[in-house]
């Protein structure tokens, strides 16, 4: 994960301090990309140890559509709980938009592989978070929020587009806003595996996953974390195996993937900023 470890030390030579939304204070930069060839391997980041149940249900629970976290809660995931008010939901967040775009029944995943499928030299394969109807009021709460119909927080990794060429499938992701140290490590799998899954449904081979971030930031009460990180020599990458049989991107499960080759370095805690 050379390109994982480049983006921090770039962050870290060039980033201007800067105040953020959590009153936290982060280093941050504008702009940057990097790119993993999903047949070398599977970008799971190797300084720190990925808790990949967490990333896997996550990304599950977005292809249902579901925006209430009891069934992250069922699987014993716990990422969103800060965000969610009493009854568990976060307003039409990523998969509500995902499933159901500005809940006009528009299915954007469906959408994309009949796309992928029947136009793959199309340049609309596209699925967009993003809804400027649901930005919630950041003068409220977030359950405030949620009771008014809005998204607790507005979708970081906010608009995918895919690509093929030579039988091989790519997705480009833009993030507007990337917690170094927490999100990024989750949202480079996240992706790299949906890419996965969307290319076997579809019959497609592995291209590339390409992620272009708008604020990349590392939180101030981080550094520490991400020092060490960048002390750690990092490890080869893993492989990630998908049950061949699964043709329907909606029927994949939790015991559909299986991580191979994955010897990290040990877990390291850091405080997300709310
Ligand atoms: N500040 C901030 N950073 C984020 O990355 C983030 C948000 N807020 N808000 C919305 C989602 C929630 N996400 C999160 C939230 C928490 C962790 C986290 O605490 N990770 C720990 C524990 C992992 C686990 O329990 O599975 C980690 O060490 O990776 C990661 C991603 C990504 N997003
Ligand atoms: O998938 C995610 C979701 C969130 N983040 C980070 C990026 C920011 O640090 C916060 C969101 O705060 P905003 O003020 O809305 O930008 O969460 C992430 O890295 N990945």
């Amino acid at each position: 994960m050379k390109q994982y470890l480049d983006l921090i030390r770039h962050v870290k030579e060039n980033g201007i301090l800067k105040e953020d939304r959590t009153g936290t204070g982060t280093k941050s930069v504008f702009g940057y990309q990097i790119r993993f060839d999903l047949n070398k391997g599977f970008p799971m980041v190797t300084t720190k140890k990925l808790h990949l149940k967490s990333i896997i249900y996550e990304l599950l629970w977005f292809l249902k559509g579901d925006t209430n976290i009891e069934y992250l809660k069922n699987n014993g995931v716990k990422i969103w709980d800060a965000w969610a008010n009493e009854n568990g939901d976060l307003g039409p967040v990523y998969g509500h938009q995902w499933r159901n775009w500005n809940s006009e029944g528009i299915d954007q995943i469906t959408e994309v592989i009949n796309t992928i499928k029947t136009n793959p030299d199309s340049r609309r394969m596209i699925v967009t978070a993003w809804n400027p109807s649901v930005l919630p009021d950041t003068s409220v709460s977030f359950s405030e929020n949620v009771a008014n119909g809005k998204a607790a927080l507005p979708p970081c990794h906010a608009f995918f587009q895919f690509y093929v060429t030579e039988g091989k499938l790519s997705c480009q992701l833009y993030q507007r806003s990337a917690d170094i140290f927490l999100g990024v490590p989750f949202n480079i799998a996240s992706y790299a595996l949906l890419t996965m899954m969307m290319a076997q449904v579809c019959d497609l081979e592995y291209g590339d996953f390409i992620h272009t971030f708008g604020d990349a930031h590392i939180y101030s009460n981080h550094s520490e974390q991400i020092k060490l990180q960048l002390s750690r020599e990092p490890k080869a990458l893993p492989q990630m195996e998908i049950n061949p049989s699964i043709k329907n991107i909606f029927d994949f499960t939790f015991e559909d993937f299986t991580l191979v080759n994955y010897n990290p370095h040990p877990h390291i805690k850091g405080a997300v900023a709310v």
